[in-house]
């Protein structure tokens, strides 16, 4: 076949070979000839020297791609030069005409005596990230993005947007198709305007011969159209037309589908019609299918921009790369704002105003809320005292409304910027637009048609009045042809509207529209709008995603007297009193308390925000700052009041250390979002159970986690503990690579599970610590694990290990004694391990610590968590546990370990044992003759234990145990009671 007949198509106008096929057999087969152009047609039969053409009907198996960066790769056109020339300036063309296409962003301003705003002046890199979670993720866009400004420091890979085709570094193949993900106003659509304007300006990717950026909005409108793919390619970029090519296949070409979430009827990937041919007429639909497919051009790279829950369209089979566009991080935010305004002051006053409000610095993730702030406060500064600009998201948006408002009043309307903007079509219009925006909203729209228009009573007709009025909020979007569809700016400007609808309906004819009742206009209307909050509160809560959060924030935040005289008389004053506000707070307060969930109570947190209402808040923040805060006493509100905290301050959730808020169960269940947030999560020794376990499993399985290092060392997990934590650990979107697990009472059990779970997942993991447990047999199967090239595992540490860990001695602490308090009597050796009772007074200086008369000293490090240690004694010594308080000075019992209620002694002689607290002695039946050996202590500080071991061979006898509760820090101590007698700390 490959050796058959070559036919070439020419056009003798421009002697450009247009297309050409090969036979198996004599006849010539003329699969397509142009109805435009007159051929004429020869054949050729050395397919050598036409190298650069490809035959169509054989090219079945996808191209060898070629990297779309690096050094310029130049066809070999020599032969015909002229060809190679008309595509050289079909290409200058198109360059040209992208250049003009995209050095100004739409920002709905671009209306005729306006400044133009220049992409490359505004453009500030995104912040993209290779990967992210396949599933479609539901949850409200907003509600992702504050999950998203909770990870300040994901471990991705980060994207830049010329490098978009770049073949990550452990990927063999090339890319074809990138899918880019990214919620609504992120920077998609201006990204790839970027990447194909620096391409027409020769600036990156010069590789790429030609870059086809379409949208799925200008090809919604062809849908009922038939077109081959080359017909599509000229209906959209005529100067390929012009130039009269037909062939694609050995071009480096890129097709931009920008906006997948907005095709309609959504592509269905499965359906089985196939397509090889690229001149053969189809729908655009399957055009789209086999152009994604691959079955069309296999040589051409594609780039699809998608909102997320749009992206499942693409199977994975068809997806090289994805991406995903995280908007803009803390310090892009700042260089956006420097970026837009020339005046440095001005500058400052801005990126220090966004940083006081919460809700805004987080919400400015997004470009396009940047771009809504910097207007309002672009105009704002110029009557406004700095201290009165916008706080919350509501203020934010009810500015923005004014601020449009006034620009149609001075533009269209002739007046003054001191007038009044609410003309009464303003305010008529204000009202259609809202009602848009909610029954839209209802129908989960966000592109709507003329039609819809009409039912809220937009008049189409007068378009140069609405299109011209609001175009910034409402941008109009026209295709190719004359279809139009509507779409606000982003969709919580449709939130803001459609929450505005829901106030006035309700101020004005007393109908709830998120619940559907009417009440009773009466002169009870404080209780009625108590309950008309209360129950958008709960249906808030009830809605599965978040879908109704920000809704509510606007409509709380419309409730307040201070935002309604914003908008003047747009809205009716409801004479809303500070007490139905307050019952409000109250409600909200009490749901807080509830035990709602921690996305639910962020979102009630940032409701009592927009209430003004920051008591909650303040009052853990003063105990936070005066270190006040004892985490024991806390109440379910302030628990996820401490959660918002951590959550949305300014300061890096990079480390989790539960010690530094209590070391707890509880503490950890309560904080389980910031641990989510978190990336490194510091859990040793506090007293974690298997309930943790569950938990943290969870945690791991949660997309939206971002923990790479997990400390789980010293605690009783046990076997089954690990089991449940290796289900974590299977999960694909666990990105943990370290994983200690230092003396937890693991088994060859427990550790055959941690095997399985590495291998049934290509996990990140590099580092598992299982130090101090007894991993028997399948200690070997790790260390298998980390010399396969396969697993990323590089490190296992697995000593020391064997059966004495299951036992506290796995909780070994190295102590050493400390000199400053040593009686003068006692003399130090062996680097202070060792001290023995002499008769000579040692010249140690005076010192604050030292104990005066009572023979004894203590060791240098205090005491959390569980710490076990070994003491070999010979004599007639205590061993003992102390508080640092104990008295030094005097002779009395207060002074004495075991004499007091800071302290607890195990007293050895001859073979006997006794134990002291309080002065009180218990005497224990224990018999040996031996006049010395090896003591052991192990302290559980969570628990509230001391126990005490002899050590025999590797046994651990048990002697006693004390119950109580510690208050302090636990020092090791000693007291040796006649001479000759010596204690030595020794290692395990
Ligand atoms: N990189 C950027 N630099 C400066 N401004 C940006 C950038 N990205 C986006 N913007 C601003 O945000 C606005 C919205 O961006 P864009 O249209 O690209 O969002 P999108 O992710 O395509 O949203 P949608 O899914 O709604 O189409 C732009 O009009 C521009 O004002």
């Amino acid at each position: 076949m490959r050796c058959g007949m070559q036919v070439l198509v020419q056009n003798p106008e421009s002697g450009l070979s247009l297309n050409r096929w090969s036979t198996s057999d004599s006849s010539p087969s003329y699969n397509h000839v142009s109805n435009s152009a007159v051929f004429s047609v020869c054949c050729v039969t050395d397919v050598d020297s036409a190298e650069w053409i490809s035959v169509r009907t054989e090219r079945r198996e996808p191209l060898p791609q070629r990297p779309l960066t690096g050094p310029s790769q130049d066809l070999d056109l020599s032969d015909p030069p002229k060809l190679r020339e008309s595509i050289d300036q079909c290409r200058r063309k198109l360059k040209v005409k992208l250049k003009r296409k995209f050095e100004c962003v739409f920002e709905g301003i671009a209306k005729e005596g306006l400044p133009k705003t220049l992409l490359n002046q505004i453009y500030t890199e995104l912040y993209i990230t290779e990967g992210g979670a396949t599933e479609v993720n539901q949850d409200h866009e907003v509600r992702q993005i504050e999950k998203a400004s909770r990870n300040p420091h994901r471990p991705q890979t980060i994207i830049t947007c010329e490098d978009i085709f770049k073949t990550p570094p452990d990927s063999a193949q090339p890319i074809r198709t990138v899918l880019t993900k990214g919620v609504a106003g992120i920077g998609k659509t201006v990204l790839t305007q970027k990447f194909s304007l620096d391409w027409a300006e020769d600036k990156a990717n010069q590789d790429i011969h030609f870059i086809f950026p379409f949208t799925f909005r200008e090809l919604n409108v062809l849908k009922q159209k038939k077109f081959s793919l080359v017909e599509l390619v000229h209906h959209f970029f005529t100067e390929t037309r012009e130039a009269g090519i037909w062939i694609f296949e050995d071009l480096q070409v890129v097709f931009i589908l920008d906006g997948l979430d907005e095709c309609r009827p959504p592509l269905d990937l499965n359906n089985t019609q196939i397509l090889t041919d690229v001149t053969e007429s189809t729908s655009v639909d399957v055009l789209l299918m086999n152009l994604i497919r691959g079955n069309l051009l296999p040589s051409a790279r594609l780039w699809i921009t998608t909102r997320p829950a749009a992206a499942n369209q693409i199977p994975t089979e068809y997806r090289g790369m994805v991406t995903e566009v995280r908007g803009f991080t803390d310090p892009q935010k700042e260089e956006y704002f420097r970026k837009r305004f020339t005046d440095e002051e001005q500058t400052n006053t801005i990126i220090s105003h966004i940083k006081t409000s919460r809700s805004v610095h987080i919400m400015c993730h997004i470009p396009v809320f940047c771009w809504i702030t910097a207007t309002v406060l672009e105009d704002m500064l110029k009557t406004t005292d700095r201290r009165q600009l916008p706080k919350t998201l509501t203020e934010m948006y009810i500015h923005f409304l004014v601020v449009q408002a006034k620009l149609k009043s001075i533009k269209y309307d002739g007046r003054s910027g001191t007038d009044s903007p609410w003309s009464p079509e303003t305010r008529k219009m204000i009202e259609s637009l809202g009602k848009l925006a909610f029954e839209q909203l209802k129908k989960g729209n966000l592109i709507f048609y003329e039609s819809d228009l009409t039912e809220c009573g937009i008049d189409i007709s007068s378009a140069s009045v609405y299109s011209g009025v609001f175009t910034e909020v409402f941008k109009e979007e026209r295709g190719l042809y004359q279809d139009k569809r509507f779409c606000f700016i982003h969709l919580s400007v449709q939130e803001f509207l459609a929450a505005l609808h829901v106030h006035q309906t309700f101020i004005n004819t007393g109908v709830n529209l998120l619940s559907g009742q009417t009440s009773v206009w009466s002169k009870l209307f404080m209780d009625k709008s108590v309950q008309f909050y209360q129950t958008a509160v709960d249906q808030a809560l009830q809605s599965p995603n978040g879908h109704l959060d920000l809704i509510l924030r606007f409509l709380l935040g419309l409730s307040l007297p201070t935002n309604q005289g914003l908008l003047h008389s747009l809205v009716k004053p409801t004479g809303s009193s500070s007490e139905t506000n307050q019952k409000t707070v109250e409600y909200i307060k009490k749901k807080i308390s509830e035990n709602v969930s921690t996305e639910r109570s962020i979102n009630l947190f940032h409701c009592l925000n927009e209430l003004e209402d920051g008591s909650l808040v303040d009052q853990i923040q003063q105990n936070l700052r005066s270190g006040r805060l004892s985490t024991e006493q806390l109440s379910p509100a302030e628990w996820s009041a401490l959660a918002f905290i951590l959550l949305s301050s300014e300061k890096d959730l990079d480390v989790f250390d539960l010690k530094e808020y209590s070391g707890s169960e509880e503490a950890l269940l309560r904080l389980l979002p910031v641990v989510k947030a978190s990336n490194k999560a510091l859990f040793s020794g506090c007293n974690l159970s298997e309930r943790s376990c569950e938990a943290l499993s969870s945690v791991l399985r949660s997309q939206s986690c971002s923990l790479t290092l997990l400390d789980l060392s010293n605690h009783d997990l046990k076997d089954s503990g690990v089991k449940i934590l290796s289900d974590g650990l299977k999960s694909p979107g666990c990105r943990l690579d370290t994983l200690r697990l230092s003396g937890c009472l693991i088994t060859e059990e427990g550790c055959s599970s941690l095997v399985s779970a590495l291998k049934s997942n290509p996990s990140y993991l590099r580092l598992l610590d299982l130090s101090y447990n007894h991993p028997g047999a399948s200690g070997q199967e790790l260390s298998a694990l980390v010399e396969d090239p396969h697993w990323r595992l590089d490190t296992v540490r697995l000593d020391p290990a064997g059966v004495r860990w299951l036992t506290p001695r796995r909780h070994f602490c190295e102590l050493t004694l400390d000199p400053n308090t040593a009686n003068k009597r006692l003399k130090l050796s062996e680097n202070n391990k060792k001290v023995e009772l002499v008769k000579e007074v040692q010249s140690y200086p005076d010192h604050q610590d030292r104990f005066e008369y009572k023979p004894q000293l203590m060791c240098s490090t205090g005491l959390t968590g569980r710490c076990y240690w070994e003491v070999q004694w010979s004599g007639n010594v205590e061993i003992s546990v102390i508080y640092r308080g104990i008295r030094r000075k005097g002779g009395s019992e207060d002074c004495g370990f075991g004499g007091n209620d800071q302290s607890w002694s195990l007293w050895c002689c001859r073979g006997e044992y006794r134990v002291w607290h309080k002065g009180k002695c218990t005497d224990l039946c224990l018999s040996s003759s031996s006049s010395s050996g090896t003591v052991s202590v192990y302290v559980d500080c969570p628990a509230g234990s001391v126990s005490f071991y002899t050590v025999s061979s590797d046994k651990l006898i048990h002697i006693y145990t004390f119950k109580t509760t510690f208050t302090e820090p636990l020092f090791g101590g000693f007291r040796l009671l006649e001479t000759g007698s010596t204690v030595c700390l020794s290692g395990v």
